[in-house]
């Protein structure tokens, strides 16, 4: 893939950067105010009571601020955070290690739930639920469950995927918090946050420039943020504003709303080469020289949330917004657009 530049994805060369741009505690954790305000009761009332709050499940597309928000619960009750991953807990003897050996009140961060294991999820509901675990030694016949006892703890779950979690396992959250996509007024806030803490200049429509293309999601504000610091050390005086912004996406190839090139070539081909669809994925894949799963996976999630292409049975069509967004004019009867699912903070200019 060549341009991940407005990918929610992390790169993992992009882990030291982003822990050091992590917000620390609730305060500091900009947007998603009903989430936070709930949190902030769920943490502070069990404090209060001096028990380890319900556990906790975080949902939402990547970038948004779920591993954030794990460290941030531990901090602010104080407690330690133990982290691992659903991938990781293959057997269900890990997780069982990983259990026992968690103190009074500690937090444990599962990333990615919805991977984990079956005998490993059926493990964590007696954990969950009664703290306590069998841990089965033995094989065959001869296997005997002994009964282990866990401290009172609080499990995160974080997960990109919650249709993929089993009822029983979703039942066992106390609090679920689903994390949605950013304003620009948000990434305005974390844009500048974020400028603080590199030490970038920036002014605030600097800010309102990079925000405007970061597709509602931090980690892609911050992601370009950082490239356009770049350009303007080397082609402006350092400081981010308006114009050098502007000039920065467009050597990046980010548009006015977040599309990149692979997106642009899309609806280009969407558009110009079959009048707007509907076009089915495996030639309009060919018309923009990629496999139709890069197509499908990385260019059409945010075209559809952006409300420029509606996947129909029919095949890929691109709405009114679409052809706006290029600057034609729609034949008569394009389709009416597909339901705009975010308040519209994505659509261009009509
Ligand atoms: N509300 C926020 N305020 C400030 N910064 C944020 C916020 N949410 C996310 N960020 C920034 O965005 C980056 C990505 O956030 P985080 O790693 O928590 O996302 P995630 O939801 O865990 O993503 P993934 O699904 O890929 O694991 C972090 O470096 C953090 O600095
Ligand atoms: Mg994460």
């Amino acid at each position: 893939m060549t341009d991940d530049v407005v990918s929610a994805w992390a790169a993992p060369e992009e882990r030291d950067v982003e822990s050091s741009l992590r917000p620390k505690q609730l305060d500091d954790f900009i947007g998603q105010h009903r989430v936070r305000e709930q949190l902030e009761v769920l943490l502070h009332s069990a404090q209060r009571r001096n028990r380890p709050p319900d556990h906790i499940l975080l949902s939402g597309p990547p970038g948004l601020g779920k591993t954030s928000l794990a460290m941030i619960v531990a901090a602010e009750l104080g407690s330690a955070i133990r982290v691992t991953s659903g991938p990781a807990i293959e057997r269900s003897g890990d997780l069982a290690a990983v259990l026992t050996t968690l103190a009074h009140g500690d937090v444990l961060f599962i990333d990615e739930i919805h991977r984990i294991a079956r005998p490993a999820e059926e493990l964590l509901y007696s954990a969950m639920e009664d703290f306590r675990v069998d841990v089965v030694v033995g094989k065959g016949p001869g296997a005997t469950a002994i009964p282990l006892d866990v401290e009172p703890f609080t499990l995160v779950g974080a997960t990109t995927r919650s249709g993929l979690l089993t009822g029983p396992l979703r039942d066992r959250f106390g609090f679920v918090a689903h994390l949605d996509f950013y304003d620009a007024s948000d990434l305005e806030e974390v844009l500048a946050r974020s400028a603080s803490i590199l030490g970038v200049r920036i002014d605030p429509a600097g800010a309102a420039e990079i925000a405007s293309r970061s597709r509602g999601t931090p980690r892609i504000a911050n992601r370009l943020l950082r490239r356009v610091r770049d350009y303007a050390e080397v082609r402006a005086d350092g400081e981010v504003t308006e114009a050098v912004a502007r000039a920065a996406l467009a050597v990046y190839e980010v548009d006015q709303v977040g599309l990149d090139r692979l997106d642009r070539a899309v609806l280009d081909a969407l558009v110009g080469s079959f009048g707007g669809g509907p076009v089915g994925l495996s030639t309009l894949a060919v018309a923009v020289g990629e496999e139709p799963g890069t197509v499908e996976e990385v260019a059409e999630p945010f075209l559809v949330r952006a409300g420029f292409l509606a996947r129909t049975p029919r095949g890929r069509v691109a709405t009114p917004a679409a052809w706006a967004h290029l600057g034609k004019t729609p034949p008569p009867g394009t389709p009416a657009p597909a339901p705009d699912l975010f308040g519209g903070t994505f659509r261009s200019g009509s």
